[in-house]
């Protein structure tokens, strides 16, 4: 059998933290095999190696009985890992879960099991050896690779109905669908598990410690999904862990909901460390929030379907100009301060869009095979064009032209981006000034996209979100993100949320696609395009 083992911090295991919770026997069991297993691996493995995540990897082709299921953890925060390996390269990156902790904690049956809406469901609780890979598109050869723990109910809960005071917070930018997962996560919470007690913490992280919180009920959330924006309010920056550890630990918080993007889930990742620091007994679920949809490992998140449908109103008005004038431009900024899955998805979806402008696609204005080459191609062919820019995308070429480039951010540390849509508007209209009539209109419909309610889609998306972060955090998971990993919904270790953005990749067949749609030019001279591989990193998650 091939054996192979993956941890972090050699001197500091703590064992074990099974996928199933052990029992007593199981543990000393469990700590007998590492104390067994230590020593034989590194007699055994001369060639030790670190990764980039500080992992020591450890591997061999060789016979080794081994227990099937081996799960590692540190109990240093922020390295804090739990990798299973099973047989064929089967890789398991689980979460936190309560008993790592509190071993002697109580569990009670999950009250779902008298729930009449349950009882008609054959197996309605998640097995617990149930894991979804990371990566479904495999050779008859591949490794089965990662994988992630199977969203949902389980058997044994870590709360008495009565004893949980949950609190949501909604962090970052808006987002279509964050009122529904507020009201998805208090019907979740009550129907399901008979919970009375929940906060919502009033505008983001610095809401904990500076504001009131506000009681949320079946009542109080009953028509929120209607509108858009939060009902909670929200914020950049004023993250301060202490402060917010010690408003959730003064409170009696014990179940904390955290709806937000990738700076909302590094938060998250930073307020957990802390909680488990102070042993407290809280669980912390992120619910991410990404209308750019640049949180890494997930399909995608409520509120991009939304976002993609909105923008086809600003594309179709921008058309409807354009056509309306002798060579008129309509050029449309969609949000994207670093991933343009927006601008890409909503040039897709249109049709009428001639030029589709990311930030990993970096494109150039004069010349052969440049932008205004282009336009100039496409006026004469039809009279009129459609241009979409993601805000993020050409901040190069207007840092360079301005003679300067921005350091400023916003209060989370975000990039604070200037309007390349104004600046490549006057481009344009200055390059074809001399040579033809043109009329150009831009639109900028930045903050319609996302102030609007979700759509039916992302409406459903954001329930069974919800209702997968109560699930886990009931069952004792604890520091995760839960989120949909090749359609089943899952949950993720923060660090796996937190390493990197998720980024279009210019080489991949998605891009492709919407080049040979839009026939617009790749903008990569020869020598980029010999070197793209490298340019680009690894493939991106969108599945479509
Ligand atoms: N590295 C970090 N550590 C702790 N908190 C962070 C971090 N990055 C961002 N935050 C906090 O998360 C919240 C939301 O972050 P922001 O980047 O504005 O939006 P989003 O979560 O949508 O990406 C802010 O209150 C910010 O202070
Ligand atoms: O004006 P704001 O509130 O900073 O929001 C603008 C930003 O919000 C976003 O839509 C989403 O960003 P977050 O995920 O960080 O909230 C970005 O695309 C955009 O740059
Ligand atoms: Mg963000």
């Amino acid at each position: 059998m091939t054996f192979s083992v993956i941890f972090h911090c050699m001197d500091l295991f703590r064992f074990p933290s099974s996928s199933r919770r052990s029992t007593q026997s199981e543990t000393d069991h469990h700590h007998h095999q590492l104390g067994f297993l230590i020593p034989r691996i590194s007699r055994k493995y001369r060639s030790l190696s670190f990764d980039s995540g500080l992992r020591l990897i450890v591997s061999d082709n060789q016979s080794f009985e081994s227990p099937k299921r081996l799960v590692m953890s540190s109990s240093v925060p922020n390295s804090d890992r739990k990798i299973v390996t099973g047989p064929a390269g089967y890789i398991l990156e689980d979460v936190p879960h309560f008993s790592d902790d509190f071993p002697d904690h109580p569990t009670y049956p999950n009250p779902l099991q008298d729930n009449a809406a349950y009882s008609v469901v054959k197996q309605y609780f998640v097995d617990e050896d149930d894991t979804v890979p990371q990566k479904i598109v495999v050779h008859p050869d591949s490794p089965r690779g990662t994988h992630f723990r199977r969203a949902g109910p389980r058997q044994r809960v870590y709360f008495e109905s009565d004893d949980v005071l949950a609190c949501i917070v909604t962090c970052g930018g808006l987002c279509p669908g964050l009122n529904t997962v507020i009201r998805e996560i208090v019907c979740g919470l009550s129907y399901m598990y008979g919970v009375k007690r929940i906060l919502g913490i009033d505008g983001g992280y610095r809401g904990f410690y500076a504001r009131n919180t506000i009681h949320l009920d079946l009542k109080t959330v009953n028509d929120i999904h209607r509108s858009g924006g939060t009902i909670l309010g929200t914020s950049r920056g004023g993250h301060n862990t202490t402060k917010i550890v010690d408003s959730i630990q003064d409170r009696g918080i014990n179940q904390v909901y955290i709806i937000g993007g990738d700076g909302s889930q590094k938060g998250a990742a930073a307020i957990f460390e802390e909680i488990r620091k102070r042993k407290l007994k809280v669980a912390v679920a992120g619910i991410p929030k990404t209308i750019d949809n640049d949180i890494p490992i997930i399909d995608r998140s409520f509120g991009f379907d939304t976002a993609v449908e909105e923008a086809q109103r600003a594309i179709n008005a921008a058309h409807v100009e354009a056509t309306s004038f002798e060579n008129g431009i309509g050029l449309v900024k969609l949000m994207g301060r670093y991933s343009g899955f927006i601008a890409m998805h909503a040039t897709l979806a249109s049709r009428d869009v001639d030029c589709c402008l990311i930030p990993e696609s970096p494109f150039f204005l004069e010349g052969s095979g440049g932008l205004f080459e282009f336009i100039d191609k496409r006026l004469k062919e039809s009279g009129h064009m459609v241009i979409v820019i993601a805000e993020g995308a050409g901040q190069d070429l207007l840092s360079e032209s301005m003679k300067e480039s921005t350091t400023l951010k916003d209060a989370s540390g975000n990039k604070l981006l200037q309007d390349i849509g104004l600046w490549i508007s006057q481009r344009i209209k200055d390059h074809f000034a001399k040579k033809m009539t043109l009329t150009l209109k831009y639109i900028d419909p930045t903050y319609m996209i996302r102030a609007v309610p979700s759509n039916a889609s992302d409406n459903v998306c954001c329930t069974l979100l919800a209702q997968s972060a109560v699930h886990g955090v009931m069952a004792g998971y604890n520091g995760f993100t839960v989120g949909l990993v090749n359609g089943r919904h899952t949950y993720i270790p923060f660090n796996r949320i937190t390493e990197k953005q998720n980024k279009v990749v210019i080489t991949d067949r998605m891009w492709a696609r919407l080049l040979s749609s839009t026939n617009q030019p790749s903008f990569m001279k020869q020598a980029d395009k010999i070197h793209s591989n490298q340019l680009v990193g690894e493939p991106g998650t969108m599945k479509w």
